[in-house]
This record gives structure tokens, sequence and C-alpha cells, in this order.
């Protein structure tokens, strides 16, 4: 079984030991200072008294700084390695949890737990808990030192004390309501705006980035309102227990009364127990917010644990080995959102090591063919096999290794290209790198650059042209040499250079022997496929050779016509 990531370790409560010794090391303080003040209204008072007295002071002082210092260090690095274990157990976790789940406001969801949430968790563990604690027992100390000097007052102090639990009832569900409210605006608020900044190049260019700001922006304001209702909800109960908690001035003052006129309490002890319920009063004051931020904070504390316990993909680890590699759909259902089928009792095969093609409408499911071979999503009915093994069972990490894909978004990360085409195959060689460039026609313009291989390729790839990021994506499939190869033919937005190119790399690509499914945007591409699949309407409307389907005169013929049409018009 996994470890607990939210488990404390052992210097967490070393720290938290050490803040309740030092809240009471504050609280011994005043035992000494009373009997001082004793003595000097005796008029008892000699030097080596006072100096005794100040030097003890002096040695709490000392002793409160070193407690202080190793309670706190203590905390603080106990505190934070835990929410290192935490941020870590989260990394994994993500890597585990199915695709499906990242849409874009999950996605919003899962970065303000794994930063803000994460970094609110560790605030409870450093300051929120060590700073309650030393102030509770600081607390204790002085309600135990009122009592020590008048057992009546002591009781009266504790029982204002005791006031304090239906305010903090009241304001805990304050928290809870308003808390939970703002920390789900938060994370819409964090969806909005990484879209916003992840688009910001369209939004720019198609003129929408006023609009989209202000989405943001609506966002931004319904977070700012949900915080000002939590503050505003939050202020009443918050004055009217400060109140209850400043009561204990008078009563103290009118109960203690009777026993200074008695001759019971003397004038010292008197006026001790008299301003003592003011620091109690303001202390109170910083337990019951500290108590209202650790409820605060725990809100975040759950969002972690609702993370962790996220169902993650289920199949096996075995790796995935079969003698063949042809891809089965038997009678595959498919939807995205529940009641709105995408594929429908889909069935086919692609043969092994032969090519087969998907053409179609706009929207008729191609793409969803391919993410259902990899995984990223699970059918909704039916099965699918690759080399006559179902691979409902089998984990998308093990289905992935069979796998290459070269499609139109590709991503880079912010690294130089080598590594870059190196996430293909960790352990490939720079020569072999630099061959799998060459056969993607991306070798020439790489070598152009100032720094080649070594050149950074920016964020996401944006310091290259579209058509350079699809070819270092098909050198990465190039050197990862897996035996089933998906690709998403997209060169109708390339210029014509880069059109050229990249077809031509995909022709090398395909020189291999690989079971190969291809989405083709453009017919002419497809002309060799060993098989070409038409789907319209989440079904497959027809399935055969280029030169059958033309025989069928149905829907490719068709298509096939009106591209014809359009390329003789562009002459
Ligand atoms: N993540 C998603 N969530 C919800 N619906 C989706 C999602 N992805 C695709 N769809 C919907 O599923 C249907 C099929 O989409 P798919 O991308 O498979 O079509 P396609 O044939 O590849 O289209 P194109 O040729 O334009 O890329 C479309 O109606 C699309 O809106």
């Amino acid at each position: 079984m996994l470890e607990n990531p939210m488990r404390k370790n052992g210097k967490f409560y070393i720290g938290m030991v050490l803040n309740v010794l030092e809240g009471m090391l504050s609280g011994f303080n005043f035992f000494l200072l009373y009997e001082v003040m004793k003595m000097l209204w005796a008029g008892k008072v000699n030097f080596s008294f006072l100096l005794y007295s100040a030097l003890s002071l002096a040695g709490i002082f000392v002793l409160r700084i070193i407690v202080y210092g190793i309670g706190y260090t203590e905390s603080q690095i106990g505190g934070a390695a835990v929410s290192n274990r935490i941020r870590l157990f989260l990394g994994n976790k993500i890597k585990k949890i199915p695709l499906s789940r990242f849409t874009q406001g999950q996605t919003g969801q899962y970065i303000n737990i794994i930063t803000s949430d994460v970094n609110n968790y560790e605030k409870i563990l450093t300051h929120t808990v060590g700073d309650l604690v030393k102030y509770i027992a600081f607390c204790l100390m002085m309600i135990v030192f009122v009592g020590y000097i008048w057992l009546p007052g002591g009781i009266i102090l504790a029982c204002v004390e005791l006031v304090l639990i239906p305010f903090l009832w009241l304001s805990f569900r304050v928290v809870k309501k308003y808390g939970t409210e703002k920390n789900k605006v938060s994370a819409e608020a964090v969806s909005s705006i990484v879209e916003y900044i992840t688009g910001i190049q369209t939004f720019r260019a198609y003129g929408v980035g006023g609009t989209k700001n202000k989405t943001v922006t609506s966002d931004l304001k319904k977070f700012s309102d949900v915080s000002y209702d939590y503050e505003k909800h939050g202020i009443p109960t918050n004055a009217i227990q400060c109140v209850f908690l400043w009561l204990g001035l008078p009563i103290m003052v009118i109960a203690a009364s009777g026993p200074l006129l008695s001759g019971k309490l003397d004038p010292v002890s008197y006026l001790l127990i008299c301003m003592l319920p003011m620091l109690l009063a303001k202390l109170s004051d910083s337990i019951s917010r500290g108590l209202m931020s650790y409820k605060n904070l725990k809100i975040s504390r759950d969002k972690i644990i609702d993370i962790i316990n996220e169902p993650e993909e289920q199949g096996s680890m075995e790796p995935l080995q079969t003698a063949t590699h042809e891809i089965t759909f038997d009678r595959v259902d498919f939807s995205y959102v529940a009641e709105e089928p995408v594929l429908q009792h889909i069935s086919f095969t692609v043969s092994d090591q032969k090519l087969t093609a998907i053409v179609g409408d706009s929207g008729s499911g191609k793409s969803t063919i391919l993410n259902l071979i990899s995984k990223y999503y699970e059918p909704t009915g039916g099965t699918i096999s690759i080399g006559g093994k179902a691979i409902n069972h089998v984990a998308a990490e093990r289905v992935l290794e069979q796998i290459s894909m070269v499609d139109q978004d590709v991503f880079l990360f912010d690294d130089t290209i080598r590594e870059n085409i190196r996430h293909a195959r960790p352990d490939a060689t720079n020569a072999e790198i630099e061959a799998a460039c060459k056969e993607a026609n991306c070798d020439g313009f790489i070598r152009k650059m100032e720094k080649g291989y070594d050149t950074p390729t920016g964020e996401n790839g944006n310091l290259l042209s579209g058509g350079e990021r699809q070819r270092l994506s098909i050198a990465r499939a190039i050197l990862k040499n897996s035996p089933i190869l998906l690709l998403d033919e997209a060169t109708a937005s390339l210029d014509i250079e880069n059109e050229l190119a990249v077809k031509e790399a995909i022709s090398n690509l395909l020189k291999a022997k690989k079971t190969v499914v291809m989405i083709a945007h453009t017919l002419s591409i497809v002309k060799n496929a060993d098989q070409i699949l038409v789907v319209s309407g989440g079904r497959i409307a027809e399935a055969g050779t280029h030169y059958e389907l033309l025989s069928q005169n149905g829907k490719y013929a068709a298509m096939w016509k009106a591209e014809q049409k359009l390329s003789v018009s562009r002459l």
C-alpha cells in the first residue's frame, strides 16, 4: 500500500511540543513578576532579590528564544517536508489520472490544488498549528495563574473562554459555506486565466482579446465578490465575540472587589487579576482567528485529499506483447458527454503492417478513433484489440509504448531541439537523433540555426514554424520506431515549401513496415492506402481501397470528385 503523503513527520511533532513549551514559558513570566510585585508592595526588596529576579526573567527569555528557534525550525522543516512529499505524490498521481478527466475546468482545479492549496496546507503545518498550540498553552497558563492567586478568578476566566465555543461554531459555518465557494470560484478563475494566457495569440489575432478579457475579469470579480461575502458574514460574529471576551474585565473587577475589601485579596493580586482579562481577550481573539484560518485552510487539505483519492487508470502493467499489431474495433461505442454518442457500433480491422486511412467530414469522429486506440479515452461499449488482445484491461502506458503519434497539435517542451526529440526514446544517442531528423526532413533547418541541435525551441515550440514543429514530431516518431503509427495528416494549413517537406517526411516515415492509421484531410495522399475508412456521423459509411470506393460511387467518390474539381479550379 502507498504511503499516505499527508502523514506528519517527527520534526513536525517536535516543533509542536516546543511551541507548547514556549507558550508555557511565556505564562511562567507572570508567576515570577507576581512574586516581585508582592515583595515591592511589602517593601522587602533588596538588590540581591532584584538581581535574582532580573536574571531569572532573562534566563526564561533566553530559554524561550532557544525553544522558539528550535521549535520554529523544526516545524518549518517538518511542515515543508510534508508539503514536499505531497507535491511529489500529486505530480505522480496526475500521471495516473485518466486523461478524460483533464477537461478545461478540471485543469484549473488541478492547478489550483497543486499550487495554491498545497501552499495553504504548508501554511497550516508550518505556521497556523504551531501558533495555535502556543497561544492555547499561554492562555491556559494565564488561567492557571489567576486560579493560583484566586481560584474563583480562574474559574471566571475559564467560563469567559467557553463563550468562544458557540461563536466559533457560527464562524466555522461561515468558513464552510463561503470558504468552499471561494475555493471553487478561485479554481474557475485559474481556468479562465490559463485559457486566456494559452490562447492569447489567437485572441489577439482575431481581435477577441477584449471579450475574453471580460470573461477573466468577470471570473475575478466573482472571486472578489465571494471574498467580500465571506468577510461580510464573518464580521458580525467576530465583533460580538470580541465584546463577550472583553466582558471578562468588568466581571473580574466587580467579582474580585468583595475579597479585596474583606482583605482576602491583597492589592497586588487584585491589580494583576484585573489586568489579565485584557491580555486574555487579545489572546483569545488571536486563537479564534487562528482556528478560523485553520478551518479555512482545511478546505485546501480536503481538496488535496480529493485528488489523492481520485480513481486511477486501471489496467495491467504487464508489457503488451503480441505477435502482430493489427487493430480491431468490435462494435465500439463512445461519447464524450453522456447521451451524445460520437461513435456508434463501429467495427473494422486495421491489418498488421498495412496503411489504413480514415477520411470523412469534419466532426465525424476521426480523431476520436485515434484517441481510443491510444487509450486517451475508454470506449463506452464494444472492444478494441491490438494483435488479438483486448486492450481494455491493459494500462494506457503499456499500450502507448506500442504507438507513435504524429498529430496536428505538436507539443514541445521549453528545451533544446535535441532534448525535445529525445523524449521519444530517452536512451537514444545523438547520432540516432540526428539520423531520425534527416529522415524527417528537419536536419537541414536545424543545422542552419545558430546553435544547431542545441537551439532552444521556446515555450511550446513558439520559436519554430508550424511545418518545422510537425517535422520534429515526425522525427520523434521515427526515433521511437514503435510498431503502430497513428498519424493525423494536416498539411493543408502549411505553405507550399513546408507542405512538400512534411509530405516527404511522412513518406519516409511510412517506408518502415508498420501498422499505420492515418487521418487524411486531402484524398490525394491516401490513394495508395491499403484500406480507406470513410467515417460519417460516427459510423463507418464505406470501407475499401481507393478504386473499390470510386466504383461504389458513394460518399468517397463524391469527396474525390469535389477535391479534383477544386484542384483543377485552383490551376
Ligand atoms: N473532448 C471533447 N469533449 C466533448 N466533445 C468532443 C471532444 N472532442 C471532440 N468532441 C466532439 O466529438 C465529435 C467528433 O470529434 P472528432 O475530433 O473526433 O472529429 P474529427 O472527425 O476528427 O474532426 P476534424 O476533422 O475536424 O478534426 C465532434 O462533434 C466534436 O465536437
